[in-house]
């Protein structure tokens, strides 16, 4: 049964060894918690405002690779029954959730639901693990992998599935936006794009100087949604990290590693981490928008005065593997479909 770090957190006094982070991967400066991460105003991306509104979305990806995202349509009573039923099934009895506890799952576009603990076999090292429990599921159009999710709490399929509807319309609202804002030709991200859940749990824990939620990494997927509620989140801007301030009701959005690609270079993909805290759990609901299985450069991007910079590669085949056993090295996985100018 996998060791799942929320059936015995609690009843620690202090971080088991198993837990413990190398010296050198630890929070230890103090890290601010910033208001200049942008906040867009989606709302206003339907009226006259539209082009601020893709100018500020594009230069959030070039200078933070992240954003937060308010009124962007996703109702908030789904929003928080969505946090309310993710709460209660980390807090299910142990016996409960082995039912999904598996090995780390893949992250590729599909697969069932699948629990693991604190993703040690994520990062290149299996020394040590981070203090979160992840349940992960893909939630595909077609409805088919639905039979995988967890149906406890009983709402689980229903709301989870409302909610998967909701932040797939909002993933294409975005993505039109960056579309636009790089100027790929009409449609460019209007295919069938794969979504998983990634909802991370991470348990008050007695000592966060001793361990990291997970560690520094860019994300593999195109864009990230994040519903968050506690703070933990920092982002690496400048080589110095800084907190992602929880505003209510709002998502937080990055760009991930494809992207970056997709856009010749022009996008960041920022490396980001969780710390954790004494006193609350935090449970982050995270949607990843999976690319094609074909990465290249846009084509209305490369030209003869822009070579492009990354090689067309295979997402799934070619790219993940390479993502996984590199994962706390933030861009390595970008290293061998690079371009030499
Ligand atoms: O918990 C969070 O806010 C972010 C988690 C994350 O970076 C990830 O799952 O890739
Ligand atoms: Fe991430």
């Amino acid at each position: 049964m996998a060791d799942l770090i929320s059936s015995w957190s609690n009843k620690l006094e202090a971080v088991p060894p198993s837990h413990c982070i190398p010296l050198h991967e630890r929070a230890v400066d103090p890290v601010p918690i910033v208001k200049d991460i942008p906040v867009i105003d989606l709302e206003k991306a339907k009226g006259e405002e539209r082009l601020v509104v893709v100018q500020q979305l594009l230069k959030a990806c070039e200078e933070y690779g992240f954003f937060q995202v308010i009124n962007h349509g996703v109702r908030e009573d789904l929003m928080e029954e969505a946090m309310e039923v993710y709460k209660e099934f980390f807090s299910l009895p142990v016996e409960e959730k082995a039912h999904y506890a598996k090995e780390a799952a893949n992250n590729t576009a599909r697969g069932a639901a699948t629990l693991y603990s604190s993703s040690a076999k994520h990062y290149d090292s299996e020394e040590h693990r981070y203090w979160r429990d992840v349940l992960e599921h893909s939630c595909n159009l077609d409805g088919q992998d639905k039979i995988t999710w967890p149906d406890n709490p009983p709402r689980y399929r229903e709301v989870i599935g409302s909610y998967s509807d909701e932040v797939r319309k909002l993933s294409k609202v975005i993505l039109g936006l960056v579309s636009e804002g790089l100027g790929l030709e009409a449609g460019y991200f209007d295919k069938e794009l794969g979504q998983r859940m990634l909802v991370n749990h991470y348990p008050a824990c007695p000592n966060p100087s001793l361990t990291l939620g997970v560690g520094g990494h860019c994300d593999p997927n195109l864009i990230t949604i994040i519903q968050q509620e506690v703070y933990g989140l920092q982002i690496l801007k400048d080589d110095k990290w800084i907190g992602v301030e929880p505003i209510p009701r709002a998502f937080v959005v990055n760009s991930g590693l494809p992207l970056t690609v997709i856009s010749n270079g022009k996008l960041a993909s920022v490396a980001h981490r969780v710390v954790t805290n004494t006193t609350q759990s935090r449970t982050s609901i995270g949607t990843f928008i999976c690319p094609e299985d074909v990465v290249e450069p846009a084509k209305s991007l490369v030209g003869p005065n822009n070579p492009p910079l990354f090689k067309s590669f295979k997402w799934g085949a070619e790219f993940m593997p390479h993502y996984l056993s590199k994962k706390s090295v933030y861009h390595a996985a970008l290293e061998p479909f690079k371009i030499d100018a």
